[in-house]
């Protein structure tokens, strides 16, 4: 399936994922972080929680002093009076606002009928396009509310103002298929209202139910760079934009060939290492030691990678062990200026293998050293 269709691309790198357990930034490294978000042509950035701390508060001002000119920098707040008012003296022109909808949340964590709820909606998003503000509102747990009052909900945020309005799976429940469905319904109820969709990884679905979302109607999708967030994560950014870029043809505003050096830098600050068979900005997403993956890459990469290394900012790493072929080895050594005959270099991938078989690593210079030996003799 093809578009063209626009993409929003709302990081909440500094809201979501900065919830998780053990991820708590300073002011700088929150700055840090946005600095490099705007660089990468994200085309909102959720800054905090500025009602949550002073630190939020303030990271959130300091960052619309920031970056504020060039990309819209919004903050969550509950559906209450108190926390517009944090967002709107921390300088903010742009706000998320919130509520759940789900009959389990209503009935134990807000305590209020699906009246009450609606009122609030009708408030809070009245209140906060009454100071201008751009205002996204979000049905929390949508994907476990009872689906005509989710509509409800979102019709009333839609009465009442509401700009953009963001369905989130907040506890990952959903599947491709359903949440398509799910997104055109809402689309249907929204009268030309940007629609966004805020996916949780609790069963490794959140990028595929993202696209599914976009694939639904959803102009605007909810990502954090390394998929950090609550629980299992949020959808990650560099999986969703190179899934709507790559395989759908979407148009996304983002630089792809800055995604590997956004991920390096978040992880360096959050202390979250990125898995070494992470999609796209993985240290392994463009490895290759199999020969005749190797040797296929080696006469065209199109053999065995989906995309270049280089439009990600990723590189290609060849590596050596028991299941490479001459022709890798040849590659790794030629790099290294050594040149060997077919014969020599048959015999220097035997102790390759031998060493590898025996559980140990082989790097490129341990080859070169062995090659070196049979160059010389
Ligand atoms: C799915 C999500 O990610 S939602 C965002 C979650 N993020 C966070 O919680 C991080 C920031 N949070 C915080 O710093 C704090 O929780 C605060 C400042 C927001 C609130 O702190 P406290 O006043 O101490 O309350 P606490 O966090 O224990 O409880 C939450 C309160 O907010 C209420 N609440 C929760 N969500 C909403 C909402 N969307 N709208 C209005 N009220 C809400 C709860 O019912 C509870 O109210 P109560 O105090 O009257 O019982
Ligand atoms: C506030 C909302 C969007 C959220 O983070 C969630 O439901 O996961």
């Amino acid at each position: 399936m093809f578009s063209t269709r626009k993409i929003r691309i709302f990081d909440t790198t500094l809201r979501d994922g900065e919830q998780a357990p053990g991820i708590d930034l300073t002011l700088e490294q929150k700055v840090r972080i946005a600095r490099q978000l705007q660089r990468l042509g994200v085309d909102t950035i959720e800054a905090g929680f500025p009602a949550s701390s002073e630190g939020e508060f303030f990271a959130t001002k300091r960052i619309i002093e920031e970056v504020g000119d060039s990309v819209e920098v919004t903050g969550l707040a509950r559906a209450n009076k108190n926390d517009i008012d944090r967002g709107i003296e921390a300088g903010l022109a742009s706000i998320h606002v919130f509520i759940a909808t789900s009959d389990v949340h209503l009935k134990y964590k807000l305590k209020m009928t699906r009246e009450q709820v609606l009122d609030r909606i009708y408030e809070s998003v009245k209140y906060a396009k009454s100071h201008g503000l751009i205002v996204e509102y979000s049905p929390e747990d949508a994907t476990r509310s009872n689906v005509e009052f989710l509509l409800q909900a979102v019709k009333t945020a839609v009465e009442a103002g509401a700009d953009r309005v963001n369905i989130p799976d907040t506890v990952g429940v959903m599947t491709p298929f359903k949440f398509q469905e799910l997104i055109k319904k809402i689309v249907e109820v929204s009268s030309g209202r940007i629609i966004s969709v805020h996916c949780h990884n609790d069963f490794g679905l959140a990028t595929a139910n993202s696209i599914a979302g976009v694939v639904g109607g959803a102009g605007q999708v909810h990502v954090t760079v390394n998929g950090i967030g609550e629980r299992a994560g949020n959808a990650s950014l560099e999986e969703v934009v190179m899934a709507l870029k790559k395989l759908l043809n979407y148009e996304v505003n983002v630089k792809s060939w800055l995604l590997y050096d956004t991920s390096k830098l978040v992880s360096e600050l959050t202390g979250v290492p990125v898995p070494f068979f992470k999609a796209i900005v993985g240290d392994n997403a463009f490895g290759h030691e199999a020969g005749i993956h190797v040797h296929g890459v080696i006469e065209n990469p199109l053999t065995y990678e989906p995309m270049a290394p280089e439009e990600v900012g990723n590189f290609r790493r060849l590596a050596l062990g028991k299941h490479s072929g001459i022709h890798g080895l040849r590659k790794i050594l030629e790099d290294q200026g050594i040149y060997l005959d077919d014969e020599k270099l048959k015999e220097v991938l035997q102790e390759v293998k031998k060493i590898a078989d025996s559980g140990n690593k082989v790097s490129a210079e341990d080859a070169k050293r062995i090659a070196t030996r049979f160059l010389t003799s």
